[in-house]
């Protein structure tokens, strides 16, 4: 039932991954929901780049060092698993947002019609076992500098993907819905 796959769908972060790679094809598969997410006037904006194999550890290292020469609170070991982290996943996608040029709907629609594509690949990959989440460091805004990006794109983070060993871990919420609903 597509209720237990949202109710047990986790974020899977880089250092639960095992090293077993993530095919083409797979990836594909779960690209293709992200298509089928709802958006206002047809404007389609969600945008991915994929990383897969060898770019993995280039990204890796352009992340870094854009963090590096960019914060103002240097960590070395947000350094280092800025370099780590990529390789050891089976798959980075940049999720991209691109801005309709006649800026038919506002902006914070585009966003929300690419947030919900993630969530479709974020629900097929945790059904194919697949685990994944959605990282937003601040180096994403400095995406350009590395990739090509068109006019009105705009990086809004990385989906991680990693195939995983055993069980997840029940999932978390700190109120329930009613605490969050006004029946009127
Ligand atoms: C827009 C967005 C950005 C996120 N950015 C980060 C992030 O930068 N780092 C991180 O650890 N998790 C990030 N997450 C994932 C959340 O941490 C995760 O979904 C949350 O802990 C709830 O856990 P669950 O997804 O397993 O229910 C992000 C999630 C969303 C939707």
């Amino acid at each position: 039932m597509i209720k237990d796959i949202i109710r047990n769908r986790r974020a899977v972060f880089p250092a639960q991954y095992n090293e077993d790679t993530i095919s083409k094809e797979e990836i594909s598969t779960i690209l293709e929901t992200a298509n089928w997410a709802p958006n206002h006037r047809r404007t389609e904006p969600w945008r991915f780049k994929v990383f897969h194999g060898i770019s993995q550890a280039a990204l890796g290292k352009f992340m870094a060092e854009t963090y590096k020469s960019t914060t103002d609170k240097f960590s070395e070991r947000s350094y280092q698993k800025m370099i780590e982290n990529p390789t050891k996943a089976g798959c980075v996608i940049a999720i991209c947002m691109q801005r309709d040029p006649k800026e038919s709907v506002p902006e914070w629609e585009e966003i929300a019609a690419t947030a919900i594509a993630v969530q479709n690949m974020w629900l097929t990959a945790s059904e194919m076992k697949i685990g994944s989440y959605w990282s937003s460091p601040g180096v994403k805004e400095h995406l350009g500098d590395f990739i090509n990006l068109e006019d009105g794109e705009r990086c809004l983070g990385f989906f991680y993907m990693g195939k995983y060993d055993g069980e997840l871990p029940e999932g978390t919420r700190k109120s329930p819905i009613e605490e969050k609903t006004e029946w009127i």
